[in-house]
């Protein structure tokens, strides 16, 4: 990635890769990591972590774009070598069903200084950034977002969801399930190695996963907090299928003894197959001087309430989006897709920033995708590219949009088909925060 630089009224953006200690661009990246920091209300970060971060970010390949005021600024304000907002971005595979892996374009890390806001940078940031991936060849761009008001407007539309979840994990606590495999109690940092490969195991199931950024692996192990210390609460215990190799995780905390009930909270559980997901349960449920554990990252479609004596062991909370996407490129993501059932759709999609905008008839045949502009002809159905985003992981029912009045039926039935279509082959969970 050549760096890059252009005006905007009076800013200018700079987009430039991470930089570590003694490289150039050190200062520059070290600002923007400052910056990301103050836009979401973190303590000031010391130099020393800020260079772990910067490190994580050249694993991950980021590209940080910065915008920097060009007057200078008053006395006693911040230099102008602090971006005045920030956007990063980075590309992995997103699972989209069936075994089928779609590049995505990442975005993270938005930020406007306050001082700065309602001026267009977001807007400018986010048209010029999603044209340039579209341009780079992909055909999608996905982020998380910390209000949901705020990227509909862009195309992104809600495509995954999680929920929080306690589990009572006292004596109702029984899953009905014979043990395949077996739990064993390990030092967290084996998660170091362990974990981005038992995570891939999980991903190549798992429609929706986003292939993981680097600081997950040393989040979850312990190695390095939020803060850069080590975390020396996580407890971590490894699943074995009946191989011996190992397919699941959970790293958890005890949240301590002023917690009633006492609780351990999971950080991270991974698990690659449905009985080392129960097994990992079971195993959670049978630590001594506990009766709770709590999962913040929980799927919506849980196997593991259907798994119980007693269902109401569990309570959801705050179900919530989790993974917005935004289609670039209508004919590659959809042919990128294989399909529930066979069929044929054409989709009249809009599109404000008009990279996705037409009419599509997409086919699904015997497992053969075509997918073809189809210019002057009626669509079957119409709807913005946010609910493109939205029904292309099948875990929004094309249907309940169209009762919402947000996808419009032009033949019968039309939306009901097309929720045949685009399922998929198990329920989209995103496990992937980025
Ligand atoms: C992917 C992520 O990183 S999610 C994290 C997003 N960041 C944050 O929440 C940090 C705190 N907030 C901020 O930094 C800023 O307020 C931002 C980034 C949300 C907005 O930046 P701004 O430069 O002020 O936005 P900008 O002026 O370009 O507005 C763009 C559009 O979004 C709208 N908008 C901006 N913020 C919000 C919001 N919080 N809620 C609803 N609408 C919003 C504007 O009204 C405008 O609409 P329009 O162009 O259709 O008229």
């Amino acid at each position: 990635m050549a760096d890059s630089q252009e005006t905007y009224g009076k800013y200018t953006i700079k987009r430039f890769a991470s930089a570590g200690a003694g490289d150039p661009g050190h200062g520059q990246a070290r600002d923007w990591v400052h910056a990301v920091g103050f836009g979401f209300h973190d303590e000031k970060r010391s130099d020393e972590l800020i260079d772990k971060i910067l490190a994580m970010y050249q694993a991950d390949n980021r590209e940080l774009t910065g915008v920097y005021v060009n007057e200078e600024p008053p006395p006693h304000a911040l230099h102008p070598g602090f971006p005045v907002a920030t956007f990063g971005t980075m590309a992995n595979k997103l699972n989209i069903g069936y075994g089928q892996e779609l590049p995505t374009h990442q975005i993270t890390a938005v930020t406007v200084r306050g001082t700065h806001r309602r001026q267009g940078i977001l807007r400018a940031l986010m048209t010029t950034d999603l044209a340039a991936a579209k341009g780079s060849g992909f055909a999608m761009a996905a982020l998380t977002a910390s209000e949901a008001s705020i990227y509909g407007r862009f195309g992104f539309g809600v495509a995954t969801f999680e929920r929080s979840i306690k589990v009572d994990t006292g004596r109702r606590f029984r899953i009905n399930h014979e043990a395949a495999g077996r739990v064993e109690i390990a030092d967290p940092k084996v998660l170091l190695s362990l974990a981005p490969e038992v995570f891939q195991q999980l991903h190549s199931r798992t429609p929706g996963s986003i292939v993981r950024q680097e600081s997950y692996r040393h989040h979850i192990s312990g190695a390095m907090n939020r803060d850069g210390s080590e975390d020396k609460a996580i407890r971590c215990a490894l699943h074995y299928g009946s191989d011996g190799t190992v397919d699941g995780y959970v790293a958890y905390k005890f949240l301590g003894w002023d917690s009633k009930p006492y609780t351990v909270e999971i950080v991270d559980l991974v698990a690659a197959t449905d009985s080392g997901y129960l097994e990992l349960w079971q195993f959670l449920g049978s630590i001594d001087l506990v009766d709770q554990g709590s999962w913040a990252d929980a799927p919506v479609a849980d196997p593991l309430g259907w798994a119980l004596d007693d269902a109401r062991c569990v309570t959801a909370s705050d179900e919530r989006d989790m993974l917005w996407l935004r289609v670039l490129d209508v004919p590659a993501a959809l042919s990128a897709r294989r399909y529930g059932t066979d069929g044929r759709l054409v989709l009249g999609v809009r599109d404000s920033l008009g990279l996705a905008e037409g009419t599509w008839e997409m086919m699904s045949d015997g497992g053969a995708v075509t997918v073809r502009e189809a210019r002057g002809e009626d669509a079957n159905l119409s709807m913005d590219v946010a609910d493109l985003g939205s029904v292309y992981l099948g875990a929004v029912n094309p249907v309940t949009l169209a009762s919402a009045g947000r996808i419009r039926e032009h033949t019968p039935g039309a939306s009901l088909a097309a929720q045949h279509l685009f399922a998929v082959e198990r329920p989209a969970h995103c496990l992937t925060h980025f």
